[in-house]
This record gives structure tokens, sequence and C-alpha cells, in this order.
């Protein structure tokens, strides 16, 4: 029986741990967990009777041989240091992060690795996650890991300059299209005095029905705007407030999270450095 861990259960190591079990791609017995907070990974076994929640990281690289690495960024370097000696060719290390170079990685660990950059729609057993594969993923390991994966969510293959973009759109994109949700629903209840509990309910049942349409394909979104904004209608008078103020905005998104990527890249590579190849490990025998 092959075990999975997962190292980090925050927001996302939570939400795969849930997803992956919900999915019945993993029973709870193949499932161990750890994180430096332990409550938080207790909380994961409180839910699936079964999990194994690990007292380190080392004891969940002793005890499965595929690893999710849920942390941030910046906590690569400390991590790799104490797993290098646990890790060995025959590990797989999955990272879920964008910062943290596949290439690098490779010359850290002997292990596999590849990166699976999920979203929060994956906990509806929705939506895509972002796949990128390293030089030693043999072509069973990359069914392995889309096969996995596919149990909650859609495993796309993207090339590492579009990565960014893709997850701005895809693992931010919800916290984007929440924000100009509540800014709707706040200028509809500034605007009009209807309350927030009704606004939101209709705001939330529009985006739910409109999921909908777009999932069975019967509208694209230009369709959509077309069948919505009756000629000479009050729709068209909303989308000129909208034409004055959008285009353009997302490229500033797109901007910001470029560059705070960038930032992040140079953090992790000069946190890296502190972190020697896995042939020149201290404590390899
Ligand atoms: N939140 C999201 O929607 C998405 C997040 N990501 C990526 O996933 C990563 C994690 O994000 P979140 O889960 O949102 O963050 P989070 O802060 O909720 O979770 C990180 C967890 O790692 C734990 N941790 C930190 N250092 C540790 C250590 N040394 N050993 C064990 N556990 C440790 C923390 O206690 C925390 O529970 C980030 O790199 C982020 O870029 C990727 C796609 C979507
Ligand atoms: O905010 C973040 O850094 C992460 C990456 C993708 C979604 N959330």
């Amino acid at each position: 029986m092959e075990r999975i861990g997962i190292i980090g259960t925050g927001s996302m190591g939570s939400m795969l741990a849930d997803a992956l079990i919900a999915s019945k791609a993993l029973s709870p017995s193949q499932l161990i967990v750890t994180n430096r907070t332990p409550v938080k990974a207790e909380a994961v076994a409180e839910r699936h009777p079964g999990v194994t929640v690990a007292t380190n990281n080392t004891q969940v690289a002793r005890e499965a041989r595929m690893l999710l690495l849920c942390v941030k960024p910046l906590e690569y370097s400390s991590i790799l240091l104490e797993l290098q000696e646990e890790l060995t060719p025959h590990h797989l290390l999955i990272t879920i992060t964008s910062p943290v170079q596949l290439e690098r990685l490779e010359e850290l660990v002997s292990c596999a690795v590849a990166r699976v950059v999920p979203s929060i729609t994956n906990a509806a057993a929705s939506g895509v996650c972002l796949c990128e594969f390293g030089t030693r993923i043999t072509p069973e390991l990359r069914e392995k890991i889309l096969s996995l994966f596919s149990a909650f969510s859609q495993p796309i293959e993207v090339p590492e300059q579009f990565l960014r973009i893709s997850s701005d759109i895809s693992s931010c994109g919800p916290a984007f299209l929440s924000y100009i949700l509540r800014n709707m629903i706040d200028d509809a209840v500034e605007e009009t005095g209807i309350s927030t509990e009704a606004a939101s309910y209709l705001a939330m049942q529009m985006v739910i029905g409109m999921a909908e349409l777009l999932k069975k394909e019967r509208f694209s979104l230009s369709t959509l705007e077309q069948r919505v904004c009756v000629p000479g209608g009050v729709t068209g008078e909303g989308l000129i407030a909208l034409q004055q103020s959008v285009p353009g905005l997302f490229r500033q998104v797109y901007q910001r999270t470029h560059r705070k990527f960038a930032e992040d890249i140079e953090v992790v590579k000069l946190q890296l450095q502190h972190v020697p190849p896995f042939e020149l490990s201290p404590n390899r025998s």
C-alpha cells in the first residue's frame, strides 16, 4: 500500500488531504501528515480517522515515498536541509508553490521532483491544477501524478514561462473575482439600500448559475455577454461604466503578481544557497 505524505497542512495542504480522501484517490490510512503547529495536522486526522499524524518532517519522508510539500517558499531551505538525508532516488517530491525552480530542487535532492499548483476550486472537485515535471520524472511517474490529481481536479501541464500567469488565473483568480463580487454587492447596498444578505444571495446564485452554463458549454463568455446585453437595454448602460475602468485593470494586477514572483524567486535562490547539493551533503555516507 503506497503512502503519501503532506508536509504543511495549512490552507492548501489540508484542502489536498480532504480532496484526496473525499475523492477516494487515497484511503485515510495511506495518508501521513505533519505541520509545524501540530494542531493543524491533528485536525486533518480528526476529520479523517486513520490518517497518521507524524511528529516531524523526517518521519513523513521515512514513511511515505510521495511527498507533497505544502509550505510557503521561504520554508523550503530549512525543510530541504532536514529532508535531504531522508530522500532517496525512490522518493517523489511534489512542490505546490511556484517560485521554487525544479531545476534547483533537482540539484538539492536525489529524487524526482514535480510541481502541482492547486486551486481552492479543487476543494469542490472542480477547477484545474497546474503541472510541471522535472527531468527525473519517468512516463510512469507522470501518469501516477496525473492520475492522482485528476481524482479531484483537471491537471494541466504548463510550460515554466506561463506558470505565473496560469496560476494568477486559476489559483489567485478565486480571490480576485471574490473581491470584485464583494464590490458589486457593497455598491448595491450603498447605492440602493438593498440588504447585504439579499444582494449577496443574488450575487452568489448568479455566479453559480453562470458556472453551470459555462460547464454545460452552452455559452462562451462573449456569447453570455451578448445574450444578456439587450440592444437599447439597461445592461449596455451598465457596461459603459465598466468599459471606462476595467480594460487594462488586470494588466496592473498581473504586473504586480509577476513583480512579486520575481522577488520571491530571488529570495528563494539566496536561501537555497545554504543547502548543499545532495552529493555534497555533510551527513551523506
Ligand atoms: N492558498 C492558495 O490558494 C494557494 C497556495 N499555493 C501555494 O501553497 C503554499 C502554501 O499555501 P497555503 O496553504 O495557503 O499557506 P498556509 O500558510 O495556510 O500553510 C502553510 C503551512 O505550512 C506550515 N509550515 C510552515 N513551516 C513548516 C515546516 N517547517 N514544517 C512543517 N510545516 C510547516 C505552516 O504551519 C502552515 O500550516 C504556498 O507556497 C502557496 O504559494 C498554491 C496554490 C493556491
Ligand atoms: O497568494 C499566493 O501566493 C498563492 C499562490 C497562488 C494562490 N495563492
